[in-house]
Formats: structure tokens, C-alpha cells, sequence
């Protein structure tokens, strides 16, 4: 096993959101939001998503969209509930531990922690 270290660079992230999203879009709980409620283009999705996280962790300023927006517009065509959110955080998690260890990495998932808790809180108060 090779030694674990931590986020560090864009090349990072894209390695870490690409290994979840392999996660993801196999997954029976959430894999269809991606693939069937939403029909992504993965080519534009995958580059916003390496923006998002690169500025969440690293500083980036790439990222300029508002994350809450489209998962309200999800769940108008099929409600999100808890369940959806534990698991998105379980696999984000398990990703990261699986592939990375430190400071950073334990932001990574303190951050997810945070967005997710307001994210659910938005949207199932909605
Ligand atoms: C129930 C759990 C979740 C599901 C099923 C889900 C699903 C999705 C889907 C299908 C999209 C693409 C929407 C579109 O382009 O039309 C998306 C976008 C996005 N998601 Fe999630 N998501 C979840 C939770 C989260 C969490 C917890 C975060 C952050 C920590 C997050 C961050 C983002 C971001 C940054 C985008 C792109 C926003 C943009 O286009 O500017 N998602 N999500």
C-alpha cells in the first residue's frame, strides 16, 4: 500500500473527485440523481466540481457559482432526503480516507460535514 498523503494541489483534487464520482455513480442510493433525475455532461460537470473544491480547500477562485442552486432544482423531480445526504458524506469519507490522510483531509470532510448539514437544512425546511 502505497503512503497516504495529504491535499495538497489541483492535481489532488481532481484525483479526489474523480475516485468519488466512480464511487458515486455506481452507487444504488444516490446514483441515479446523477445519471437519471440529472442527465450530467460529465466533460462540464467534472471541471466545476475540481473548481468548487479547489477553492473550498485550496483558495481557489475558479469557482463561481452558488453550490445550493442546483439541488433545489433537484429536488423538485425527486425529493432529497437524509438518507441521500449520509450516504453522499459516507462515500466523500470513505474516499478520502481510502486515498489521503492529514490536515487538509480532515477539512475536506469537516467542510462536506458543514455544506451538507446547511444544504439538507435548506432543503428539507423548504
Ligand atoms: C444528497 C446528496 C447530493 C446529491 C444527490 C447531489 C447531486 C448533485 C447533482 C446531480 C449535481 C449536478 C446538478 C446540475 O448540474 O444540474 C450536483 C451539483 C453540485 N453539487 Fe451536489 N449533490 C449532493 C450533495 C452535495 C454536497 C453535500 C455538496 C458539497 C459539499 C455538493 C456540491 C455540489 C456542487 C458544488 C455542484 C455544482 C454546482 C454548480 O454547478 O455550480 N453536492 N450535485
Amino acid at each position: 500500500m502505497e503512503n497516504k498523503k495529504d491535499i495538497e494541489s489541483r492535481e489532488d483534487i481532481e484525483k479526489l473527485v474523480t475516485a468519488f464520482y466512480k464511487r458515486v455513480l455506481k452507487d444504488k442510493t444516490i446514483g441515479h440523481f446523477f445519471t437519471e433525475v440529472v442527465k450530467l455532461d460529465f466533460d462540464k460537470h467534472m471541471p466545476v466540481m475540481f473548481d468548487f473544491w479547489e477553492s473550498v480547500l485550496l483558495g481557489g477562485r475558479n469557482y463561481s457559482g452558488n453550490p445550493m442552486t442546483p439541488h433545489f432544482k433537484i429536488n423538485e423531480k425527486e425529493p432529497l432526503k437524509p438518507i441521500h445526504f449520509e450516504r453522499w458524506l459516507q462515500l466523500w469519507k470513505e474516499t478520502i480516507n481510502d486515498n489521503f490522510k492529514g490536515k487538509k483531509s480532515e477539512e475536506a470532510i469537516s467542510r462536506a460535514e458543514q455544506i451538507a448539514g446547511l444544504m439538507k437544512f435548506k432543503i428539507i425546511q423548504a
